[in-house]
């Protein structure tokens, strides 16, 4: 896709930024390194527990999905299992779920729901813990409600399991990849399942947990291989009570023949689970329209920011190179086009890498000012800039010839300020005098009843006449006092009829005291 696209920048940031430079507060990939990991364990790092938030992650993705009805299009991919009612059920027995939300729902953001989270969990776990990787789409959208009970439980006979499935929109011999593919991962508790699983009594399995496989926090095709040579310790193959060993009877429903194709190449098991993998994710309520899959950008800008100072603008932000490692006799440069026609340089700071898929890619960081990181270049206002690009080593990146484009239309002024109670600050928005600019609005974000992210759109009142940010400015300040305190709010505005954002995330508490 062309930067800038604010939810694909969104999902892609989350997707990619995994370690290192700057990765989301809680990165996903966190929480899965090492792959043993179980936050919720009764000793730091949980790595006794028997459980991993791999696990967790993986197996609540799946129960959100499963409600799916492909004949009604209802259920889902929807992040339903939040509710307390679906947690309720007997078909959704234990914390996992609940553990999962409370991790991952951290990188909820307004171009990022809470069911897409869920998909990032389990695709991160995976992808992190030996597996194959997923094609990934965004734009999942979240239930209001819970959806109509549907998860496969181990007691029921082979028949049901093969409808459920096949409601679910998979055939069996999609349902016998599937459930080898979770099952990959985890296993069994005693104390959600005791007539499945006895007490262990095992000092590294504290939580009781009998595994499917022998490497339960890897994917990797143990779990058929064992299965086959008949050395399979899976508590639903070779449970003590047969009426719950459902794997037994769904790996075995076709004579074998598809677990046998796992356990002889681990090749055929893992690019079957790509593939499964990313159709589970997939199954979202109809109508629901997911995004294009999800690759990295080769080079991305990120955290841009303009600011009007005076005269100035002060153009923040980083840019990523894809693939790319630290190297300190590397030159970049960024060029920026103005409002006239000219193009303008200099030198970018190197601050940093980044990793992510295990270690699998890497990349590195630059920041646009060229003294010190963080800092910011100051660009003559009347000129403004219209998009950027960059030069890495002489070699010019400018996505295809149609370059970074930047809106200078409208921004934060420096102005804006805080004020004592009862009112509590005063945006001022700049506003381009010859931009097309029809609305300009706080964009205050919050959050539903169900805790869904919502964008509540505050107009500001257009300026009777326009007050020139300076004298001979070409920006003018529409201004709005605001009195709620812990508003979190951008700045957006609707020109020729498109709406954007300036994405930063503001509060009042971060202007400086209005002038008496
Ligand atoms: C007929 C279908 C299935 C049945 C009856 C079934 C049953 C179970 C049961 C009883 C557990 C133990 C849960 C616990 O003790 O907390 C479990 C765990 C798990 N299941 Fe399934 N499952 C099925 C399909 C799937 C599928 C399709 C996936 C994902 C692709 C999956 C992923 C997992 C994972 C990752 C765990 C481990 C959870 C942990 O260790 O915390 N399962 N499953």
């Amino acid at each position: 896709y062309v930067w800038p696209s604010p939810q694909l920048d969104a999902l892609e940031a989350v997707r990619f930024d995994q370690v290192g430079f700057n990765v989301l507060p809680n990165s996903l990939a966190s929480f899965v390194s090492p792959c043993n990991l179980f936050l919720f364990g009764t000793t730091a790092g949980g790595e006794t527990s028997g459980r991993s938030d791999a696990a967790d992650w993986i197996r609540t993705a799946y129960h959100d999905v499963a409600t799916h009805n492909s004949i009604d299009g209802t259920g889902g991919l929807d992040a339903s299992i939040r509710f307390a009612e679906e947690q309720a059920r007997a078909e959704n027995v234990g914390n996992g779920f609940a553990n999962t939300a409370n991790i991952v729902f951290s990188e909820v953001n307004r171009y990022v729901s809470m069911a897409d989270t869920i998909a990032l969990g389990a695709l991160i776990a995976i992808e992190n813990c030996g597996g194959p990787e997923i094609a990934f789409r965004g734009g999942r959208i979240d239930a209001a409600e819970p959806n109509a009970p549907g998860v496969p439980q181990p007691q029921q006979d082979l028949e049901t399991h093969i409808a459920s499935f096949a409601r679910q929109g998979f055939s069996q011999t999609d349902m016998i990849g599937l459930v080898a593919c979770g099952h990959t991962f985890g296993g069994v508790q005693h104390d959600f399942f005791p007539d499945i699983v006895n007490e262990l009594n095992s000092t590294t399995d504290i939580e009781d947990v009998a595994h499917f496989d022998s490497t339960y926090v890897t994917f990797d095709n143990n779990v058929a291989r064992e299965y086959i040579s008949g050395t399979t310790q899976n508590p639903l193959v070779v449970g003590f009570n047969d009426t719950t060993n459902s794997d037994k009877r769904i790996f075995g429903s076709d004579g074998n023949h598809t677990i046998r194709s796992f356990a002889n190449s681990l090749e055929t098991f893992t690019s079957t689970c790509a593939d499964l993998y990313a159709r589970m994710l997939d199954t979202v309520p109809r109508g629901v329209q997911l995004t294009e899959v999800i690759t990295p950008l080769p080079v991305k800008p990120a955290g841009i920011e303009l600011i009007l100072d005076g005269d100035t603008l002060q153009l923040s932000g980083a840019v990523r190179f894809w693939n790319m490692t630290a190297d300190p006799s590397r030159i970049v440069k960024m060029l920026w086009h103005d409002h006239f026609g000219n193009t303008h340089n200099s030198t970018l700071t190197f601050v940093g890498t980044s990793s992510s898929t295990g270690g699998k890619y890497s990349a590195a960081w630059y920041w646009f000012d060229p003294t010190l990181p963080f800092g910011f270049l100051s660009l003559n206002a009347t000129a403004g800039v219209r998009s950027v690009s960059f030069v890495v080593d002489g070699v010019l990146e400018d996505q295809g010839g149609v370059g970074f484009a930047l809106q200078d239309a409208f921004m934060q002024s420096q102005t804006s300020c805080s004020m004592g109670a009862p009112e509590v600050g005063r945006v001022d928005v700049a506003v381009r005098n010859n931009a097309n600019v029809a609305r300009v609005y706080l964009e205050a974000i919050s959050t539903d009843s169900v805790q869904r992210v919502v964008v509540t759109e505050i107009d500001l009142t257009p300026p009777a006449r326009p007050i020139p940010a300076t004298p001979g400015s070409p920006y003018s300040l529409w201004s709005m006092n605001l009195t709620d305190q812990g508003m979190l709010f951008t700045i957006g505005a609707e020109i020729d009829g498109i709406k954007y954002s300036t994405g930063q995330l503001l509060t009042f508490e971060e202007f400086p005291p209005c002038p008496e």
